[in-house]
C-alpha cells in the first residue's frame, strides 16, 4: 500500500533575524512532515523556536532557508493574494485569546471579517449561520459572540477564537501556546475542545506548548525543540517512557500535573 501524502511537507526550514551587529539563529534548519488527522506537539521552552516555525508555515516570516509545500504546492514565498491560499488551509490561533481579537469590533463581527475575505462566495446570511453552529459547536452561547473581546473570559474568548479558525474549514490549525493564559481547569477544557475537533471534523492540528506531559499526553507526535533546532522527535508515549536526551528528562521533570485532569476516558483513542 502506498503510504499517504503529508498535507505539509517541510524541508530544512531555517530563520536567521539580524539584532544589532550580530545574527540570531531563530531556526536552524528543520524537516518536518505532517499527514491528516494527527495531532503533532512542538515543545520547548521559550526562544526555543516555536513562534518562528509556525510563522514560517503561515507566511507571517519568510524563511532563509528551506521549501515548504501544503497539499503539494510550493508556499514558500507566497506573499499577499497569494498567501490567501495558506490561510484558507492554515488558521492559527494564539496564546492570548482577548488581545488576537479586534478590541473595537464585536466578536461575531471579527469571525464575520475573516469569512468574508477567505470565502468569498458564501452570503452574509449563510456566513451568519454557520457562525452559530460553530458556536454551538465550541459550546458557547451565540449571544456571546454579539458582545465585544473584553466582556468574556479568556476561556470564552479562546473558544470563539477557535471557531474564528474553524469558519474557514481549514485542514490544520496551529495553536500556539493557547492554554497557557488560561487557568488549569480552563486550559483542560480547551484541550478537550481540540482533542473532539480532531477525532469529529478530523482536524490535523499542530499544538505548540512548554508543557511537555500535557503535549506528550494530548498529542501523538512530539518535536522537542532546544535553541532553534528539534533534538528530539517521536511518537509521544515512546519520548515519555524513555526520553533520550536530558533536556527532555529536565522539561518533563518540570512540567505541570494537568494530565490527571486529562483522564484516559477523555481521550478515548489512546488504548
Ligand atoms: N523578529 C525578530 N527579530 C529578532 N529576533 C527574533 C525575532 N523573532 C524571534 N526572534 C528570536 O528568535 C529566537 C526564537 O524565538 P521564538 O519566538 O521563535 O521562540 P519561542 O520558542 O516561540 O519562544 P516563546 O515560547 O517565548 O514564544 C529568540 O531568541 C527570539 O528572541
Amino acid at each position: 500500500m502506498n503510504s499517504p501524502e503529508p498535507l505539509l511537507k517541510v524541508q530544512g526550514i531555517s530563520k536567521t533575524f539580524k539584532r544589532n551587529k550580530h545574527t540570531v539563529a531563530a531556526l536552524k534548519p528543520t524537516t518536518l512532515q505532517l499527514f491528516e488527522g494527527e495531532i503533532l506537539g512542538v515543545i520547548g521552552e521559550s526562544g526555543s523556536g516555536k513562534s518562528t516555525l509556525l510563522k514560517l508555515l503561515t507566511g507571517l516570516e519568510q524563511p532563509t532557508d528551506g521549501h515548504v509545500q501544503l497539499l503539494g504546492r510550493d508556499i514558500t514565498h507566497l506573499r499577499s493574494k497569494g498567501a490567501e491560499y495558506i490561510y484558507q488551509n492554515i488558521q492559527m490561533v494564539f496564546q492570548n485569546p482577548i488581545a488576537s481579537f479586534n478590541p473595537r469590533r464585536k466578536l461575531r463581527t471579527s469571525i464575520l471579517e475573516n469569512m468574508r475575505r477567505l470565502r468569498p462566495s458564501m452570503s452574509l446570511k449563510a456566513c451568519n449561520q454557520e457562525i452559530d453552529k460553530l458556536l454551538e459547536r465550541v459550546k458557547i452561547l451565540p449571544g456571546l459572540a454579539d458582545r465585544y473581546p473584553h466582556h468574556l473570559s479568556g476561556g470564552q474568548c479562546q473558544r470563539i477564537a477557535i471557531a474564528r479558525a474553524l469558519s474557514i474549514q481549514p485542514k490544520i490549525l496551529l495553536c500556539d501556546e493557547i492554554t497557557s493564559a488560561l487557568d488549569v481547569l480552563v486550559q483542560a477544557e480547551v484541550i478537550q475542545l481540540l482533542q473532539e475537533l480532531n477525532r469529529e471534523l478530523g482536524v490535523t492540528i499542530i499544538f505548540v506548548s512548554h508543557d511537555l506531559s500535557l503535549t506528550c499526553n494530548f498529542c501523538e507526535r512530539v518535536m522537542v525543540m532546544y535553541q532553534g533546532q528539534c533534538i528530539e522527535h517521536g511518537m509521544a508515549q515512546a519520548l515519555v517512557k524513555d526520553p533520550k536526551e536530558a533536556y527532555t528528562r529536565t522539561l518533563m521533570a518540570m512540567s505541570k500535573d494537568l494530565v490527571t485532569i486529562l483522564t484516559r476516558e477523555n481521550r478515548p483513542w489512546r488504548k
